[in-house]
């Protein structure tokens, strides 16, 4: 009885072994994907990152290249030769394409971080299920919508799951890891070893709306804003009362401009529309106004606050 525990506990550890995943797309070269991609490159996976155009791939390849400058500095200071091969080693395992077809065919698991809307993902992954191998795993990083709403148009839910990542990815320590019901036991463990060999932290959360981070981060983020529209404080000394009195290392609206106002205003028609009684997802006109005018944070060089263009 021993020894037949001990040789399935062998087999499912060396299947798990030699299943893991080592190729991988990140599909939308944006502010989460390039993080995603940069990471799961310095950790040793062949990744292909894909977006629509040719000139959103080059600007999402500068800015990794800044992010492992400025890692590589703390990493390697004064040691320009492992700088380099640090460097180089990470860029040897990404490639950027703009094929999204042919990339999938070729990967372990597809990651997609493209904008926050639920009809566009699933068209998006309508094509990639007919395009990818039967074998390939399948994980959105959406911030908000649920992933059974995704993965329902998909042959392939037990191959599916979330991988939740968090802003900035390359300094974030933490990764949700998402399961619906019909994520096979395998899928799941396939995605937890996947975040632990980037180096995050896993935690498992149901399909629940929000899942554990923005299920408490999000009405923190709308009373802020509330705060301001009500007149009651500006943004600024919301952000130092925030900083200083609660010791988050950004204030509310540091972090809404961040993440991107365009995204957040996508999370809360998204949760409006599923959810429209709720008061916690009633407009906000700030909001509106800045996403209108195209300010719409750090990307643009102007949210909530105005920032020097990089
Ligand atoms: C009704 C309408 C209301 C609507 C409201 C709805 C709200 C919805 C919002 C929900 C959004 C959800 C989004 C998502 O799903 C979940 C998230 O991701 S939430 C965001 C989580 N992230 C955070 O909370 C970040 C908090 N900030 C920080 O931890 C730090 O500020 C920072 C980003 C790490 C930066 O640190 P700082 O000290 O502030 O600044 P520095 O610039 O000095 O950086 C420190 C150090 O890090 C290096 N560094 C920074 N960025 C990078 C990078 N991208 N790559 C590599 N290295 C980086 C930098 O060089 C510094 O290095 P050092 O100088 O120390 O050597
Ligand atoms: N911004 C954050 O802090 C944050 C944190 C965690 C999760 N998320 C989630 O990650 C996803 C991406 O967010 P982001 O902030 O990186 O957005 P972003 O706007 O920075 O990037 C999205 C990218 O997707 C590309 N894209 C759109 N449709 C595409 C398609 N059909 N095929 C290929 N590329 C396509 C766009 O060209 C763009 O480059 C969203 O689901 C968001 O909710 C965001």
């Amino acid at each position: 009885m021993a020894f037949t525990k001990f040789v399935i506990r062998a087999f499912s550890t060396s299947t798990l072994h030699f299943n893991a995943v080592k190729t991988v797309t990140v599909i939308g070269s944006g502010l989460m994907g390039s993080g995603i991609a940069q990471v799961a490159a310095a950790t040793g996976h062949k990744v292909t990152l894909v977006d629509k155009t040719k000139e959103i791939v080059d600007k999402a390849e500068v800015s990794i290249k800044k992010s492992i400058d400025r890692i590589v500095k703390k990493k390697f200071p004064d040691d320009a030769k492992a700088q380099l091969k640090y460097s180089t080693d990470v860029l040897a395992n990404l490639n950027m394409s703009t094929d999204v077809l042919t990339a999938v065919k070729s990967s372990d698991l597809v990651i997609e971080a493209i904008v926050e809307n639920l009809d566009v993902k699933r068209e998006l992954f309508g094509l990639l299920d007919n395009a990818a191998p039967e074998k390939t795993l399948f994980a959105s990083n959406t911030s908000s919508i649920p992933i059974k709403d995704i993965a329902s148009v998909t042959k392939r839910k037990d191959k599916f799951g979330g991988l939740h990542f968090f802003n900035p990815v390359p300094l974030m320590k933490l990764l949700e890891v998402i399961r619906i019901p019909e994520t096979s036991d395998e899928t799941y463990n396939l995605l937890d070893a996947f975040g632990k060999a980037l180096g995050k932290t896993t935690v498992q959360c149901k399909d629940t709306p929000g899942f554990i981070v923005n299920r408490l981060l999000v009405p923190y983020m709308v009373e802020a804003i509330r705060l301001v529209e009500r007149g009651d404080a500006s943004p600024r000394d919301v952000d130092t009362a925030m900083k200083l009195g609660a010791g988050y290392p950004m204030g509310p609206f540091e972090l809404l401009d961040y993440v991107g106002l365009d995204t957040t205003k996508f999370i809360i028609d998204g949760w409006s529309k599923r959810d429209p009684e709720n008061p916690l997802f009633k407009p906000s006109p700030i909001l509106n106004k800045l996403v209108d005018d195209n300010k719409l944070g750090l990307k643009t060089g102007e949210g909530f606050y105005k920032y020097n263009k990089q």
